[in-house]
């Protein structure tokens, strides 16, 4: 199978989707311009704010949002396939206000071909006192999503849902050669869990795990860990942004080396149905 470039864009998203765009844009022609096929940014790209609830940004449905329109077009102007890691839209369930956080793959004609609500919200008490509600915001989705590429499939995730090993398991059971975790990662679990936790999937997966990511200090005082990365089916990072400033990774996926390392271990075969524990 012919290899795909592709490139993850690291951002340092703005509170407003206006702004938004215009910092993700540049980024996306500059990793056009290096070749990549394939582009995939972060969590959150059309606006990020500390306290999604605190809602000083309205929210647009999907078909209505103007970072989405803008990089729908973006893509069909560059003739690129783009995976938007995330936008916060409204999520079209009535009688829920809470919104979506969702993926969206976009072809280099620029239509949607595939979306994903993430499933695991972060709903957690840090030890440095940081406090997420993410329920309080987003209404999770409920069905884990794969997506036919020309260079096969990609299975969709976001941020949280990388500690939640069976869904990985199961994107690649369903075919998936590479799988999207585009974040907005704490400082102190970046530190602390970011390069093991995709290391870890790649390497129980056999698949190419592509991690996009918001970097530094945003403008409300939110801080993420930043550090996009590219981790091959074996478990090495292949490509790494080892810093927390916006920027582009380049990168080559050869999905010989997706064969290679399930032959090599053919772990996704092995799984057994087991009783208990009691
Ligand atoms: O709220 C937004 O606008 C964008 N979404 C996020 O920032 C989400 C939910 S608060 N962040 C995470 O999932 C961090 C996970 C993490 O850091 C970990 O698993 O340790």
């Amino acid at each position: 199978m012919a290899k795909l470039p592709i490139a993850l864009i690291q951002t340092r998203t703005p509170a407003s989707p206006a702004a938004a765009f215009a910092h993700v844009e540049p980024l996306i022609r500059e990793a056009a311009a290096g070749g990549a096929k394939l582009i995939l940014t972060p969590e959150a790209t059309n606006f990020l704010i500390k306290d999604p609830a605190g809602r000083a940004v309205a929210l647009t449905a999907q078909d209505r949002d103007a970072v989405i329109a803008g990089l729908r077009a973006l893509a069909r102007e560059l003739g690129v396939w783009l995976l938007i890691g995330s936008a916060i839209v409204k999520s079209g369930h009535q009688g829920d206000d809470r919104a979506a956080n969702r993926s969206l793959l976009i072809d280099d004609a620029g239509a949607v071909v595939a979306t994903y609500d993430k499933l695991h919200v972060y709903d957690v008490d840090l030890p440095t006192g940081e406090r997420w509600r993410e329920s309080a915001a987003i209404r999770p989705g409920d069905r884990a999503v794969v997506a036919d590429t020309p260079w096969g499939r990609l299975g969709l995730t976001i941020c949280y849902d990388i500690r939640f090993p069976h869904l990985y398991r199961a994107l690649a059971k369903a075919g998936a050669g590479m799988i999207s975790v585009p974040a907005a990662f704490t400082v102190p679990t970046g530190e602390a869990h970011w390069e093991t936790l995709l290391r870890a999937r790649a390497i129980e997966t056999g698949c190419w795990v592509l991690a996009p990511a918001q970097a530094g200090l945003h403008e409300d005082g939110r801080r993420t860990w930043g550090r996009s990365t590219v981790v091959g089916p074996w478990g090495e990072v292949v490509a790494k942004l080892d810093h927390d400033e916006p920027g582009v990774l380049f990168a080559t996926l050869d999905f010989d080396v997706v064969t290679r390392a399930r032959n090599a271990v053919p772990q996704l075969t092995h799984d057994r149905e087991f009783a208990g524990p009691a």
